[in-house]
């Protein structure tokens, strides 16, 4: 398919702000399970410590791009491994990796082009050029798993979707379909399964996403009334580092979280089902 980058951006980014958003921002009730939180100060402490971390993000992002857009990629790998919970740790990780280097493998000009505008470019190409290797990588376990067991499996499935969908669509796209469908969905769906009031968590998920999509969209405006040339790249800019800033601290929780409930299910035979409130955690 030959979309031209930027409207595959302008596809990407409300797709985010609708079906990506609401993943991270169940962060507060997931929160709110996790610890007590107690009252206005607790919530208000919480948010403190979350935002801080994404500034710190955003921070390290503005004096060592490099650097910052490789840890994106390692712990996006990472946390992106968390949709095959559950699967073999080979084809676990085998996902995770592919997520981004699939694409990077497939089209490696046009993710180098993009990777150009998060940071300087022989930080930019040496992060692509990894990704691609690693991309390669991944495919041993898939190729493994299939000819050791013969038989398709739904993670292979998904994997092989994953593969096909990286190689037919261009890159913004198929990560905006892979990042909105499979990632956002599956962890969505299993979060608020655990959340004792799921009409209230969806609530709280949207009114928080839309802060946070306006926030993006206000950054974009103003910064393009300044400097109207480049709107797509102050746009990717946006929508990359403020991904990169927000999946630090919901990396942390949602890990938790799910290292919590397994502790939960074990000790107390908790099915799941979210509906009794959990313990607090000591820190
Ligand atoms: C920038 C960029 C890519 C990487 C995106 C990443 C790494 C996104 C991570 C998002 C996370 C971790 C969200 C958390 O929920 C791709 C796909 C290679 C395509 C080319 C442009
Ligand atoms: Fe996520």
């Amino acid at each position: 398919m030959d979309l031209n980058p930027s409207s595959q951006f302008l596809i990407l980014a409300p797709l985010i702000a609708v079906f990506g958003l609401p993943h991270g921002a169940l962060d507060l009730p997931i929160a709110e399970r996790l610890w007590p939180l107690e009252g206005v100060s607790g919530k208000l402490k919480f948010i403190a410590s979350y935002v801080g971390l994404i500034l710190l993000v955003i921070a390290v992002w503005l004096v060592a791009p490099g650097v910052a857009l490789s840890a994106f990629l390692a712990y996006s790998a990472l946390h992106f491994s968390g949709d095959w919970a559950g699967t073999a740790a080979p084809l676990r990780w085998a996902g995770g990796v592919a997520a981004i280097g699939a694409p990077a493998l497939l089209h490696p000009t046009e993710v180098t082009a993009l990777f150009g505008h998060l940071a300087p470019l022989p930080a930019a190409a040496i992060a692509a050029d990894a990704a691609a290797l690693a991309g390669a990588l991944a495919i041993i376990p898939l190729a493994l798993t299939l000819a050791i067991r013969r038989r398709l499996s739904q993670p292979v499935i998904e994997l092989m979707i994953l593969w096909i969908a990286a190689w037919l669509l261009p890159p913004l796209l198929f990560f905006g379909i892979y990042f909105c469908s499979l990632h956002s969905i599956r962890h969505y769906r299993s979060s608020i399964r655990r959340m004792p009031s799921a009409r209230r968590a969806l609530f709280t998920a949207i009114g928080l996403s839309s802060i946070v999509a306006l926030a993006g969209v206000s950054f974009v405006l103003v910064r393009s009334v300044a400097d109207p040339a480049v709107p797509f790249e102050l746009g990717l800019q946006a929508v990359f580092i403020g991904l990169a800033a927000l999946t630090v601290p919901h990396m942390i929780l949602v890990e938790r979280f799910d290292r919590r409930l397994f502790v939960t299910r074990v000790g107390q035979k908790n099915t799941g089902d979210g509906i009794e409130p959990l313990p607090p955690v000591s820190a």
